[in-house]
C-alpha cells in the first residue's frame, strides 16, 4: 500500500472530473499522478483562481500535480474524454447530479462514474437510479465509494475504495485507472448495497456527532455505530442490496470513519446541533455539503414506505426538521422497548 507505483497500475488514460469541490479535486489530484486529468467546475472565477494558484482553496496547501489541468469550458471537458477507455467522473453532491447529467444528455460520453453519497431529497432515488432515469441504460456507469476524507487523499495518504457497477467492463476500467500508488480499488456488483451504505452513514454520523457533543461517552458512540449498521443493513437489504456488502468498506468502513473522524462534515453537523446551533448556521459555517441532512428526510420517508425500522435515522430527522432537541433524540432512543439483538 505504501508503494508509489503498484504493479497493477494501468496505462495512462484521459480522465475528466465534473465538479471542483473538495472530493472531486482530491480524486483528480490522485489520478493525475498517472493520468491526464481535466478538472471542470461551474464557477469560472474559482477555476481561474485554482489555475493560478495550482491548488483549490477547499484543500489549502496541497499543490496540483503537473498532469492536472483545470477548465471552465464544459465542451473541453467532454472532448478530453472522447477516446474509448477514457473516464468521466461526476463529482457533485446528489442534489447536483440530475442537472449535471441533463447537460450530458445527447452528448458522446464514455464510461461514467459518480462519487456522491446520498438519496435524492425529493424522489428518494439512489444515484444510479437518477443516472438511469436521465441517461438510460446504454451508458456504463458505477459508484466509487468507501472511507475517504478529501484532505487525506489530497495529501497522498493511503485509502481503499470500492467501484460498484453492474458492468464488468466499467469495473475493470476504473480499477485499471484508479488502483495503484496509495489508492486500492476493490470491485463489487452490488450497486444498491454500496450506495445505501455511503448514503445512510452520513445520517448516522450526525447522530454520533450529536451524542459526542452532548458528552454521552464512548459506550454510547459504539452503540450508535453498531445499531446504525443494523439500520443501514435492514434498509439496504430491503432495497435489494447484499448483506455482506454492509460489512465492507462502503458499509462498516465508511460508517466508522464518518462517525469518528472530526474531518467529517456530517459529524460536525451533529456536534453543532449538540451546541444548540441552528441548522442553517451550522450549514453556512461548514461551507461544504453535508449530505446527511437531505438524506435523513429522504431515508425517513423511504423507510416508512417500505416498513423498515430506522429509529436512529428517525430521531436525527426529528432534530433536523421537527424542532426536537438533541437530548430528546437520546431519550427517545433509550425509551424504546427492549428487543432481541
Ligand atoms: N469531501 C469528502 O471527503 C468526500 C469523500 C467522499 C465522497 N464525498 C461525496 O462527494 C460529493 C461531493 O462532495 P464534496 O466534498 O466535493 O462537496 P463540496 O461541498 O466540497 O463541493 C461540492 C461541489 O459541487 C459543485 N456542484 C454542485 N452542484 C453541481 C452541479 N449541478 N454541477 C456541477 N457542479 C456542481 C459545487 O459548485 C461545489 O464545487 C458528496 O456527495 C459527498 O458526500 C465527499
Ligand atoms: O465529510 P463527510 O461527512 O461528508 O464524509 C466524507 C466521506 O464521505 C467520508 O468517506
Amino acid at each position: 500500500m505504501q508503494e508509489k507505483t503498484s504493479k497493477h497500475a494501468g496505462a495512462a488514460r484521459k480522465v475528466s472530473v465534473l465538479g471542483a469541490g473538495a472530493w472531486g479535486t482530491a480524486v483528480a489530484m490522485a489520478l493525475a499522478q498517472r493520468h491526464d486529468v481535466l478538472l471542470w467546475g461551474r464557477n469560472a472565477a474559482a477555476l481561474q483562481a485554482m489555475a493560478a494558484a495550482r491548488e483549490n482553496s477547499y484543500l489549502p496547501g496541497y499543490a496540483f500535480p503537473e498532469r492536472l489541468q483545470v477548465a471552465a469550458d464544459f465542451d473541453a471537458a467532454l472532448a478530453h474524454v472522447i477516446e474509448p477507455g477514457s473516464l468521466l467522473i461526476a463529482a457533485c453532491p446528489v442534489a447536483g447530479l440530475r442537472p449535471l447529467l441533463q447537460s450530458l444528455k445527447g452528448r458522446q460520453i464514455p464510461n461514467i462514474v459518480w462519487l456522491c453519497k446520498g438519496f435524492e431529497y425529493d424522489t428518494g432515488l439512489l444515484p444510479h437510479q437518477i443516472v438511469r432515469e436521465v441517461l438510460g441504460d446504454a451508458v456504463a456507469g458505477g459508484a466509487l465509494s468507501g472511507p475517504s476524507f478529501a484532505q487525506e487523499v489530497a495529501k497522498g495518504l493511503p485509502c481503499a475504495l470500492t467501484i460498484a457497477s453492474e458492468s464488468a467492463g466499467l469495473r475493470a476500467c476504473v480499477v485499471d485507472t484508479a488502483h495503484g500508488g496509495n489508492m486500492r480499488v476493490y470491485s463489487s456488483d452490488d450497486l444498491v448495497g454500496v450506495e445505501v451504505g455511503g448514503a445512510v452513514k452520513n445520517v448516522l454520523a450526525i447522530a454520533t456527532g450529536a451524542a459526542d457533543g452532548l458528552g454521552l461517552g464512548l459506550n454510547a458512540r459504539a452503540a450508535l455505530i453498531t445499531r446504525g449498521l443494523a439500520e443501514i443493513t435492514r434498509l439496504g437489504v430491503a432495497l435489494g442490496g447484499k448483506n455482506e456488502t454492509f460489512m465492507g468498506l462502503t458499509g462498516m468502513g465508511d460508517l466508522i470513519l464518518t462517525c469518528t473522524g472530526d474531518l467529517s462534515r456530517n459529524r460536525r453537523v451533529g456536534l453543532g446541533l449538540a451546541q444548540g446551533k441552528p441548522l442553517d448556521v451550522i450549514v453556512q459555517e461548514l461551507g461544504h455539503v453535508a449530505e446527511g441532512v437531505p438524506c435523513a428526510k429522504a431515508v425517513r420517508d423511504l423507510a416508512a414506505r417500505l416498513g423498515v425500522e430506522m429509529p436512529i435515522t428517525n430521531a436525527v430527522a426529528g432534530v433536523l426538521f421537527d424542532g426536537d432537541q438533541p437530548q430528546a433524540m437520546v431519550a427517545r432512543l433509550l425509551s424504546r422497548d427492549p428487543r432481541g439483538e
